[in-house]
């Protein structure tokens, strides 16, 4: 970006991944600088010492307390770039003590985890802390509590949180993006509650980008996080166009098949791609999205994302990772040597396995203690060699579900330790707690085997903490094929279907006999990764990325044509005596119908009629003396008589192969000798792709020959499309004097000339000869998508008298007329 501090340089490189290679290099050795001098910005070891129990922080010891002025941006000379992250919670939760006083408490979670260990940036942070702060002075002393951890809270009420949070977040959305199905209805009670939820929603989501907005500065990168946030984007564009907005899912998104069920699915996806850059643990997750948009929007997607109208919105994979040396470094301290001396002596002559997961129904834990079980009961030998600890963190309690969830797995915990237990033990110790993260460390250091079984996560970082704290043990993981952890740490883990209840089981029995050069090769591999692929560099790539793709749209848009500035065109209108506007027709001045034509726009869009608020303005228009008006249009003859029979008009049908004033009758400008001996042959092969693509269709017309798809399934019509295509070069026209365009949705082939740009000046030739023109024409206005074309021939036809030539969209024409 042209005077951007963050990415000016005397090499500007040319290519996205030129650029994003000399980022990475330029962030490594800031990294190295870092490390030789720079106390860690956001999550320094201090402040996380700080939180025992995850509990009350020590107020010098929050590392975001450091100004941006700190040591650090000294050592590199330069600005560091301000980051507003906002996510449902903040980093921190707060705990009333009094009127005016606050305790804050770090949150447990996956993301809060992730994003405490991004350095790179002054980072802020916006959103809820977790508390329910009615009264003012609550909220002033709340406020500037958290204003000294760089936290900016958003206030939300409890019915908002209730409706919001418990509600469309956590009862329908989380769900559905684990593929767990939306929640049945069996009243209309439940529908207008979800209906309710769901305007909490889009309220709790405005709250949000008030907040961000209010303290937004010109530079700022914005980073919206999680389902909770799905409509901020398009909220903080609406603030502020040129807002950098980049937007990332934390969970899975499902395939367009469950994504569809959604009520909401289109205004969702609509705002989301309000966005710059939206990015996704995985690439099955972007994917999907990506089709989404495709079928559910009608939208094009691309290998770089997906695009309306010319502009791009960023779709990506940027897989998350763990402050690993954070992990690697807690083994050292003497604290966490006393834990794991007692977990030993305490665990002695047992394999330890270890689960740990927030009590969630998407974690599997049900399914997890009865493979534990399974294995116990084909395995008697066993059965005083192990012990599974599962902590179970509380989550979400005021949800049903998660309250039933918490009673099942009492239930079965119960059961199996009644069942296999001794006087002195239990198989199975379940704790329905958090635990610090020095007691976390060193219990991740004594495992043997780590049982990872999430029917669907987004990522998993406890598998990514377990590899990092498993130095000298390095021990197992069974890790869920439906985890994202899967995709980075599937060479090192044992894979498993959790819903296989026995083959869970099984991996259980392979993993603890596993000997230990099996052990120790498969954990170098994933531990290669955790320490290579950290959250800091998650956190820079998607900043970097994010700056990036703001460049690139820039270029794109000096590639754009500029919009017609509108008061100028009608102004030398009003002052010219002698007009030519050249109008499209089809969506340029039809009626628009459902973008798909899925819901019976088809079968109206396959007869294409005039937008009935232009007929009148078109008659006006075409009424005046002055004012010469022609459509030029791919269609037919009998198309543009039927819509356009009765207005004093030149139609230009088939792309200008025929021509008439409406007056007259049609005559031909076609080039003469046109050979059409292909046609045959071609409409055979568009016969057979018809009969065997649902919904695709084909035009004969006198000069050309059009497949379409555009209601048929995307996807497949491309892959069809592509098949014509090679079948056709290979046989059909393989000598034929034709020209293939392949459009958006359709293939067409036409005899070689039949064009409008070609016909354009056969078309002008004979209005001017009509009207036996004495004035010069001096005002020309094109509308409609074959623009660029005809736009090279009328710079070569029309004489420099012409005040105005202009380019319109359908849009505009609209507005104009
Ligand atoms: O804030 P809560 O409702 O208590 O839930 C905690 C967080 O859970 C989810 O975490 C996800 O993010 C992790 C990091 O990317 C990922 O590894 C994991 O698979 C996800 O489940 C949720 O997405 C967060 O928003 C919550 O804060
Ligand atoms: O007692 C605990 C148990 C877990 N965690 C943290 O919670 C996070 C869980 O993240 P994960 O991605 O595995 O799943 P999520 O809970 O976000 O769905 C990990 O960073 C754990 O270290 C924690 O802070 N205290």
């Amino acid at each position: 970006m042209p005077g951007n501090k963050y990415n000016s340089s005397p090499l500007t490189p040319r290519t996205r991944l030129e650029r994003l290679l000399r980022e990475r290099e330029l962030r490594k050795n800031r990294s190295f600088l870092q490390n030789e001098g720079e106390p860690d910005f956001f999550a320094s070891e201090s402040f996380l010492n700080a939180s025992e129990s995850w509990g009350p922080i020590d107020e010098e010891e929050f590392a975001g307390t450091r100004s941006s002025t700190d040591n650090g941006e000294r050592l590199e000379g330069r600005c560091k770039q301000r980051l507003l992250v906002v996510a449902n919670r903040l980093p921190v939760s707060a705990v009333r003590r009094g009127e005016d006083s606050w305790q804050l408490e770090i949150s447990v979670g996956g993301l809060v985890s992730a994003l405490l260990g991004v350095r790179e940036f002054e980072a802020r942070w916006i959103g809820w802390a977790g508390v329910n702060v009615p009264d003012e002075i609550g909220q002033k002393a709340l406020t500037k509590a958290l204003a000294e951890k760089r936290c900016i809270p958003v206030f939300l009420d409890e019915e908002t949180v209730h409706q919001y949070y418990n509600g469309y977040c956590n009862n329908m959305l989380w769900p559905l993006f684990h593929y767990l199905g939306l929640p049945q209805e069996d009243r209309l009670a439940t529908t207008r509650s979800f209906q309710s939820q769901f305007d909490a929603y889009k309220r709790a989501n405005q709250m949000f980008a008030k907040v961000v907005n209010n303290i937004y500065e010109e530079g700022d990168v914005v980073w919206c996080h999680d389902y909770h946030l799905m409509f901020l984007p398009q909220c903080l564009k609406e603030y502020n166009n040129n807002m950098k907005v980049g937007w990332f899912l934390h969970t899975p998104f499902p395939s367009s098949e469950i994504h569809r069920t959604l009520p909401s699915r289109t205004e969702l996806l609509r705002s989301v791609l309000a966005a710059d850059l939206v990015g996704f643990h995985t690439y099955d997750y972007a994917r999907h999205f990506v089709s989404a948009c495709t079928r559910i929007l009608g939208l094009e997607g691309t290998p770089e994302g997906v695009e309306d109208q010319g502009r791009l919105t960023r779709v990506a994979a940027f897989p998350i990772g763990i402050d690993s040396d954070r992990f690697v470094r807690a083994l050292e301290l003497p604290q966490v040597q006393d834990h794991i001396n007692e977990l030993k002596e305490r665990f002695a002559g047992r394999k330890v396995m270890l689960g740990v997961d927030r009590l969630d129904m998407i974690k599997g834990i049900p399914q997890k203690i009865l493979a534990f079980e399974k294995f116990l009961e084909e395995n008697p030998s066993w059965r005083d060699k192990v012990v599974l600890i599962q902590i179970a963190v509380p989550t979400r309690t005021d949800v049903p579900e998660y309250q039933k969830l918490t009673s099942q797995v009492h239930e079965i915990v119960g059961r199996i330790n009644g069942r296999y237990g001794t006087l002195t033990t239990v198989p199975i110790h379940h704790l329905d707690r958090s635990l610090d993260f020095h007691a976390l460390c060193a219990l991740y250091a004594i495992t043997d085997v780590a049982l990872v079984t999430s029917l669907r996560d987004g990522m998993n970082l406890v598998s990514y903490e377990f590899v990092a704290c498993q130095g000298s043990k390095k021990g197992v993981l069974i890790l869920s094929e439906f985890a994202g952890a899967a995709q980075s740490l599937g060479a090192g883990a044992i894979l498993v279907n959790p819903w296989n209840i026995t083959e869970v089981a099984s991996s259980i029995g392979y993993a603890l006999n596993m000997p230990a050069d099996e052990r120790e090769k498969r954990h170098l591999h994933n531990f290669m990764h955790v320490t290579t692929h950290t959250s800091q560099e998650w956190a820079a790539t998607f900043v970097s990325e994010l700056n990036d793709t703001i460049v690139e749209a820039q270029i794109r848009t000096r590639q754009v044509p500029p919009s017609l500035p509108i008061k100028g065109a009608v102004d030398s209108y009003l002052q010219s005596n002698n007009r030519l506007l050249i109008l499209g027709f089809n969506a340029t001045l039809t009626a628009p119908v459902d973008f798909l034509g899925r819901r019976g726009g088809q079968i109206r869009e396959m007869e294409p009629k005039l937008h009935p608020d232009l007929k009148e303005p078109l008659k006006r228009l075409c009424d005046d003396p002055m004012t010469t008006v022609v459509v030029l249009s791919g269609s037919d003859r009998n198309v543009l008589d039927d819509n356009f029979g009765e207005y004093n008009m030149w139609l230009a049908a088939e792309n200008g192969m025929f021509l008439r004033l409406t007056t007259g009758e049609w005559m031909t400008t076609m080039p003469e000798n046109l050979n059409m001996d292909w046609v045959d042959s071609v409409k055979h092969v568009f016969e057979y792709f018809t009969e065997r693509t649902p919904r695709s269709h084909f035009e004969v017309r006198e000069t050309s020959l059009v497949w379409n798809y555009k209601y048929a399934d995307l996807e497949f019509g491309r892959l069809q499309a592509r098949d014509i295509l090679q079948h056709l070069w290979s046989g059909p026209i393989s000598n034929a004097s034709v020209d293939v365009v392949q459009g958006g949705r359709s293939v067409e082939v036409r005899a070689v000339g039949v064009t409008k740009g070609a016909a354009i000046d056969r078309i002008l030739g004979e209005i001017v000869r009509h009207k036996g023109l004495k004035t010069p024409i001096d005002y020309v206005l094109c509308i409609g998508h074959f623009l660029q074309k005809v736009m090279k021939i009328f710079i070569h036809f029309l004489s420099q008298s012409f005040l105005s030539n202009h380019l319109l969209d359908q849009e505009q024409m609209q507005q104009i007329i």
